[in-house]
């Protein structure tokens, strides 16, 4: 199982910062969506320039417009980008379209999605390279929210997925138990006093 940093944050230096301690560590670099929001394309640009050997995600969640939105970011230098799953299939498609004439990939994020095994395995048929059971950071905060719903999901969908949301040190297990092909772990990373130590735990907890 791959482990992916998602760096949510506001400027493309704390994220170069964050990128050059966990790095060792992790297999894909992520901006996360406030920081594209904030910064722009260029932010994806330093990373990948800072990182040519990491896979370089862009959190989009694009909603519209899906083949002019991952063609941006793949000139600017992202290697996967994400649409949302509750985005029309022709969004998605064109998503794809984009990604295999940069030779790249989409990951559908299923943040919002009622059925998540479902949707999974439909968009996987329009050509995402996987999909990511996702709980952002408000359902996280909501009374009664449990990882193990989304394991779950990914397990039923029977397709390739990745999950996000709090993944932690303690769950990481779960996470590979489940079936997962990337874990996706932001805030217990960032939030850690030491950022390379703790992307290092979770590698070793996955190991
Ligand atoms: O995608 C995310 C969220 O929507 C804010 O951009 C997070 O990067 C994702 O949830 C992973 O972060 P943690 O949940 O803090 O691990």
């Amino acid at each position: 199982m791959k482990l992916q940093f998602a760096m949510d944050t506001l400027t493309t230096s704390q994220a170069l910062e964050w990128a050059a301690a966990a790095a060792p560590h992790v297999d894909i670099l992520e901006l996360g969506t406030p920081l594209i929001k904030s910064e722009g394309l260029a932010a994806i640009t330093a990373v990948k320039d800072a990182h040519p050997d990491k896979t370089v995600f862009a959190d989009l969640k694009t909603m519209d417009a899906g083949a002019l939105e991952a063609e941006i970011a793949f000139k600017a230098g992202a290697d996967l980008v994400t649409v949302l799953g509750t985005a029309g299939d022709s969004t998605i498609a064109g998503a794809v379209q984009a990604a295999e004439t940069h030779g790249k990939g989409v990951v559908v994020d299923l943040i919002g999605v009622a059925d998540k095994p479902a949707r999974a395995r439909e968009v996987v048929a329009l050509g995402a390279t996987f999909v990511e059971m996702h709980a952002g950071l408000d359902e996280q905060a909501e009374e009664g929210y449990s990882l193990e719903t989304l394991l779950r999901a990914g397990a039923e969908a029977g397709v390739p997925f990745s999950v996000a949301g709090g993944v932690k040190e303690s769950s990481i297990a779960a996470v590979q138990d489940s079936g997962a092909q990337v874990a996706v772990a932001g805030s217990s990373i960032y939030s850690a006093d030491d950022v390379a130590a703790a992307a290092a735990a979770l590698r070793a907890a996955i190991a």
